[in-house]
């Protein structure tokens, strides 16, 4: 079990509330499918992903991005239980969508890179401690149903 400081808690929470969801899940995904372009392969119903600038402009991108934050949104409000919550979600990423585990890593990184540049210097090294491991714990639940 994970064992979270209240200071990790609060800042994951806080990071959360005042996340732009519109902005930054977005962001991250075009990040991801752009900077690591074999991503692209899962997302092939999203239509145009021909370069960053198609990316960037594909609604279907953006959606999805803000479906991804709600998903680690659940992690946030079940922070004692994130294996138990994330069960369903690893099962469908694995057994349906045949989604490479190693690619959440890579998703969480550029989630990362664009939550630090929207808090700036907030984003102390203690901020992003407790946000590499959070995502760190939501990326290892994701990755349990894997056999
Ligand atoms: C931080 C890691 C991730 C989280 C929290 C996450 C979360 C989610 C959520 C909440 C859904 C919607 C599930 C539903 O409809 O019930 C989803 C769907 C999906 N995810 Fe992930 N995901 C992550 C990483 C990835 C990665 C790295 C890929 C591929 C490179 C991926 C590919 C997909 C695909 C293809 C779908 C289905 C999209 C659709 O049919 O519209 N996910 N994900």
């Amino acid at each position: 079990m994970v064992v979270w400081t209240d200071f990790e808690k609060a800042t994951i929470q806080d990071i959360f509330a005042k996340a732009d969801y519109d902005v930054i899940g977005p962001q991250a995904l075009a990040r991801c499918l752009i900077v690591y372009p074999w991503t692209q392969r899962y997302f092939a119903k999203f239509g145009n992903l021909y370069n960053a600038a198609a990316i960037l402009g594909n609604p279907m991108v953006a959606a999805h991005g803000k479906t991804v934050l709600k998903g680690l949104e659940l992690a946030v409000k079940n922070m004692d239980n994130i294996k138990a919550t994330y069960a369903d979600l690893s099962v469908l990423h694995s057994e349906k969508l045949h989604v490479d585990p190693d690619n959440f890593r890579l998703l969480a990184d550029c989630l990362t890179i664009v939550v630090a540049a929207q808090m700036g210097a907030g984003f102390t090294p203690e901020v992003q401690a407790a946000f590499q491991k959070f995502i760190a714990v939501a990326v290892s639940a994701l990755g349990r149903q894997y056999h």
